[in-house]
């Protein structure tokens, strides 16, 4: 069964109609990727998916459940966690309270626990300290967990983002243009990182991504988006070779398929 099954799904806002009978899956273990000039409809996706808008038609299941009329809050419970194409840290806490803040509804004791500072509120605090120190030591962040994150590169900055989302210990991490703003050489860093990520945490994985390099790197089922509709789907090789997808992207000025482009590695467009 996919991890994450979405079939026929419309999002009107008014008269403008940003996804348009849409259907994906993600299967359990893998990396999809969903790919689109700007204005397609990847964030709206998104944003259906995490419960943040609810569909005009169409169902979204989550191992074979659906999340339609869910509260983001609800479906994150079902083991999805995001992250932001703008990043979304608390700037004033530490790089390894950033993270400790993602694992606290795993925290069984509570309130109370920590009113009468019972011994086993204490223990699972240094559990959830250590899976944390795990979790930045995986993304190189580890020298720098006393740091305020607002301190932190740009590019710390998003593996943070992406720490913190794993946190959760969430079965499914959607990722909106994780490597959006970033140098050639933190890409590469983060390719090796989503890459592998999978298996380290147990994670299925969905992105959206501008990078072209990226993508045909990692994914291993890709989806297109054009005008609010899935204009192809399959394989790194069957999308760089699609006609319809060419002449998208080809229509927008905006990326060469299989190159990383100037201009989408500029990107930072909500
Ligand atoms: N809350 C909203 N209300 C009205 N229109 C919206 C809303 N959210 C998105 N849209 C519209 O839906 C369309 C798709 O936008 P969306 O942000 O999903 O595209 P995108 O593929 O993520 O673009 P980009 O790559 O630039 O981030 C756009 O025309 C956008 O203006």
């Amino acid at each position: 069964m996919p991890i994450l099954e979405v079939t026929n799904v419309t999002k009107e806002f008014g008269g403008l109609i940003a996804n348009k009978d849409i259907t994906l899956s993600v299967e359990k273990g893998s990396i999809t990727a969903v790919i689109g000039p700007n204005g397609a409809g990847k964030t709206t996706f998104f944003n259906l998916v995490t419960g943040v808008y609810q569909p005009t038609s169409g169902e979204i299941l989550v191992e074979g459940k659906s999340v339609v009329g869910l509260k983001p809050d609800e479906v994150a419970k079902r083991g999805i966690s995001r992250t932001f194409q703008n990043i979304r840290l608390f700037g004033e806490m530490t790089v390894l309270e950033n993270v400790l803040v993602g694992m606290h509804k795993h925290l069984k004791t509570g309130l109370l626990g920590i009113i009468l500072n019972l011994p086993s509120t204490r223990n699972e605090e240094l559990e959830a300290e250590k899976e944390a120190y795990r979790l930045l030591e995986y993304f190189d962040l580890a020298p720098l967990l006393n740091e305020k994150a607002k301190n932190l590169s740009y590019g710390a900055q998003r593996k943070l983002e992406i720490a913190r989302a794993l946190a959760t210990k969430p079965k499914l991490i959607l990722l909106d243009e994780p490597a959006a703003g970033m140098n050639p050489k933190e890409t590469k860093e983060l390719t090796d990182i989503i890459k592998q990520m999978g298996e380290e945490f147990d994670v299925s994985i969905l992105l959206i991504e501008h990078d072209m390099k990226l993508v045909m790197e990692i994914s291993e089922q890709i989806y297109v988006l054009d005008h609010g509709e899935k204009i192809a789907e399959g394989t790194p090789n069957e999308i760089r070779t699609n006609p319809k997808v060419i002449e998208a992207y080809l229509g927008s000025g905006a990326v060469q398929l299989g190159q990383r482009s100037e201009a989408s590695a500029n990107t930072t467009t909500e």
